[in-house]
């Protein structure tokens, strides 16, 4: 292994919060032990395609504030496949090449990639064609990076939609109504679950468990024999239809976004059971703010971590979170161990224990 100078940070996929804690902690690590350089790419890899690069030199002087800013101050993106990259005049092109031409033209030695399943899977197949020195950190705020116990941007996340069902609480007692609340996640229901069971849901509907409506209807008829004229409903945004159908929103790009699951479900309880119901989509919401504490704290833990990694040349690897420590696991094993919720975990059980309707009682 050549010797290490300076080195790539770049961000993909969705935001989230925690991703500028991650680079502040890159930045102090690399530089201030290490002496390298730190260059921050812009726009993940539609940075790296321009000519030239787009990118900036990062110091320590300017990164304080960091630490408590949402979002990711280099940009991101999660859209433009760069393997059949929409040229605009209706064509598509592979763009591996220009990736990996604006990667040597940055003069960098190692590339440190803080994406989720997609991105890092992108990432890996182009650092293996331009023999790039890839360092992974999992972000996103879906928690479904596989190999690590949790990743950037889920604990602010699962924080926003605790708060979010905390005031619906209020506001359907106060009207007597069911309350239903749609979060992200894509295919794994974490947030749902975990927010849901913090936030004190009476239901919980997500992907990994079929549901009948019926069964959800039952909850409220139970609640109201009960006296409890309110509900809490909440909603992972993957959930399908009662016959399996897929909610979905196609957007710019022929991107499909997932979105709607929630007014279905309210429409349902509403038609079957009588009650009033009102749907809330918390959407982006969940992704911006302040990060929590916790993902400031896994962020600086994760960046210093990563950087290490590349000192021992530990290249194609990702750091992860597992029994209380950092570890290191191949990239590879992280993409091809999509992590749902388990449904003999801990917080299926937990909910069950709590009563809470997981829609197949
Ligand atoms: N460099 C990229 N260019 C275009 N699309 C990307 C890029 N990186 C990721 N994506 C897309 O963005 C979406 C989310 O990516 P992913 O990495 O899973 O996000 P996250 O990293 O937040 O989990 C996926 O559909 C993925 O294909
Ligand atoms: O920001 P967009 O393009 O609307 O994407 C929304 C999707 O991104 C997420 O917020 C985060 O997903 P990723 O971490 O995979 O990018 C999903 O929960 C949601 O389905
Ligand atoms: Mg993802």
């Amino acid at each position: 292994m050549g010797e290490i100078k300076r080195i790539g940070i770049l961000t993909s996929g969705g935001d989230c919060a925690g991703l500028n804690a991650v680079i502040r902690s890159v930045v102090h690590h690399a530089i201030g032990t290490y002496g390298w350089e730190v260059v921050g790419i812009q726009e993940a890899t539609q940075g790296l395609m321009e000519n030239p690069p787009k990118a900036i030199a990062l110091h320590r002087d300017n990164i304080d504030h960091l630490l408590m800013m949402g979002g990711t101050f280099l940009g991101t993106t999660n859209k433009g496949n760069p393997f059949a990259f929409p040229m605009g005049d209706g064509t598509v092109k592979d763009r591996t090449e220009d990736i990996i031409a604006g990667y040597r033209q940055l003069g960098l030695d190692a590339l440190i990639g803080i994406g989720g399943d997609g991105s890092l899977a992108i990432l890996r197949r182009i650092a293996q064609q331009g023999g790039i020195n890839l360092v992974g950190i999992p972000k996103t705020i879906d928690n479904d990076v596989g190999a690590t116990e949790i990743s950037i941007g889920f604990d602010t996340a699962t924080n926003i939609a605790t708060e979010a069902l905390d005031r619906l609480h209020f506001t359907a007692a106060s009207h007597n109504r069911v309350m239903v609340l749609e979060v992200m996640g894509r295919d794994a229901g974490h947030i749902a679950l975990a927010a849901g069971i913090g936030g004190g849901a009476d239901i919980i509907l997500i992907p990994e468990i079929p549901y009948r409506i019926e069964s959800v209807c039952n909850k409220i008829r139970q609640r109201q024999a009960q006296g409890k004229n309110f509900c809490l409903v909440m909603v992972s945004e993957a959930v399908r239809t009662e016959l399996g159908d897929q909610v979905k929103q196609i957007q710019q790009f022929g991107e499909d976004r997932y979105g709607g699951i929630g007014k279905y479900i309210a429409e349902q309880i509403a038609q079957r059971t009588g009650a009033e119901t009102r749907v809330t989509v918390l959407g982006h919401i969940q992704r911006g703010g302040i990060p929590s504490p916790f993902d400031r704290l896994l962020g600086s833990v994760f960046g210093v971590a990563a950087v290490d990694l590349i000192a021992a040349g530990k290249f194609d690897h990702m750091v992860a979170w597992r029994n209380r420590q950092t570890i290191s696991v191949p990239i590879e094993e992280a993409i091809q161990t999509y992590q749902t919720v388990k449904l003999d975990g801990a917080l299926v059980k937990t909910a069950r224990g709590l009563g809470i309707c997981l829609g197949n009682d």
